[in-house]
């Protein structure tokens, strides 16, 4: 059952214009708290454009976007991070040299210092050691914390990413194409630890996805992009069925 009092995002009439180009246009949804709501759309449709403008790494042109109830419209990434929002990228943002441990220290070190102000050099944070490992057996890769990131399978950055996210304790998490580049045998698994991450952290996802069986299972809404306008925000199984939206797409199948 979704809950909707509580919306923990919220862009309202958000358009986007760079260089006389309209990327988007009045844009306005909410996604409640906990709630997992799924970008899709044909390629340049701007849903990429959507979450740099959420992050804060575009300012809108128009509009407003609301976090936690706060109007950060004019706020930056790092305001809007310290307010718990946390992100990943289409390319990993990974430290590809350090290892899987040291990647996880370092978020939690760079929330730490979001807070207090407090500066340690990596590696002597012990005090910490423990819920950092907690996290990593979350994502599967406590056995793996002394490998460097850099050789980790796509599957496996992408679940090291996830463990980021606990580490930063975001409230508000924008997922850009987390399934990218990942094998399809290890996308099941992918699938549920987002999904148990989510339910156990009660996190508010929003999520780019082309892949739309992906979708279909972990979405509880699917906001539908195209040429910059939301085309439809409505349930999975509506989305699919909505003649609109297979127009947008020429006629294929989602
Ligand atoms: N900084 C920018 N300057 C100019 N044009 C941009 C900029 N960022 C995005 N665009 C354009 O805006 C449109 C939307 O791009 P965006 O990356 O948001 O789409 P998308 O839906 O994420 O596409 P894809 O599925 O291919 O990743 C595209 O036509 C893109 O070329």
């Amino acid at each position: 059952m979704l809950r909707t009092e509580s919306a923990a995002l919220g862009v309202e009439e958000l358009s986007l214009v760079i260089d006389g180009a309209q990327i988007l246009r009045d844009v306005t949804l909410g996604v409640a708290t906990g709630e997992l709501v799924a970008v899709i759309g044909p390629n340049g449709a701007g849903k990429t454009s959507l979450l740099n403008v959420v992050s804060g790494t575009l300012r809108a042109t128009s509009g407003r976007v609301m976090l936690h109830e706060q109007d950060v419209t004019s706020a930056g990434p790092a305001r809007r991070a310290r307010l718990g929002l946390g992100r990943t990228f289409q390319t990993s943002y990974l430290f590809l040299g350090l290892t899987v441990l040291e990647n996880v220290r370092l978020a939690r070190q760079a929330k730490e210092q979001r807070f207090r102000g407090l500066w340690r050099a990596p590696g002597s944070s012990a005090a910490a050691l423990g819920p950092i490992r907690e996290h990593l057996a979350r994502v599967g890769l406590d056995g793996v914390r002394h490998d460097l990131a850099g050789s980790l399978s796509h599957g496996d950055r992408r679940k090291l990413e996830l463990a980021l996210m606990l580490a930063s304790e975001s409230t508000i998490v924008l997922l850009d194409e987390p399934m990218a580049g990942v094998n399809s045998e290890d996308l099941p698994s992918l699938m549920e630890l987002i999904r148990d991450v989510q339910r156990d952290t009660d996190a508010t996802i929003v999520m780019v996805e082309h892949h739309i069986d992906v979708v279909m299972e972990l979405a509880h809404r699917v906001a539908v992009m195209h040429h910059g306008s939301l085309l439809a925000f409505d349930t999975p199984a509506n989305v699919v069925t909505n003649a609109t939206v297979r127009d947008a797409y020429l006629g294929e199948p989602l």
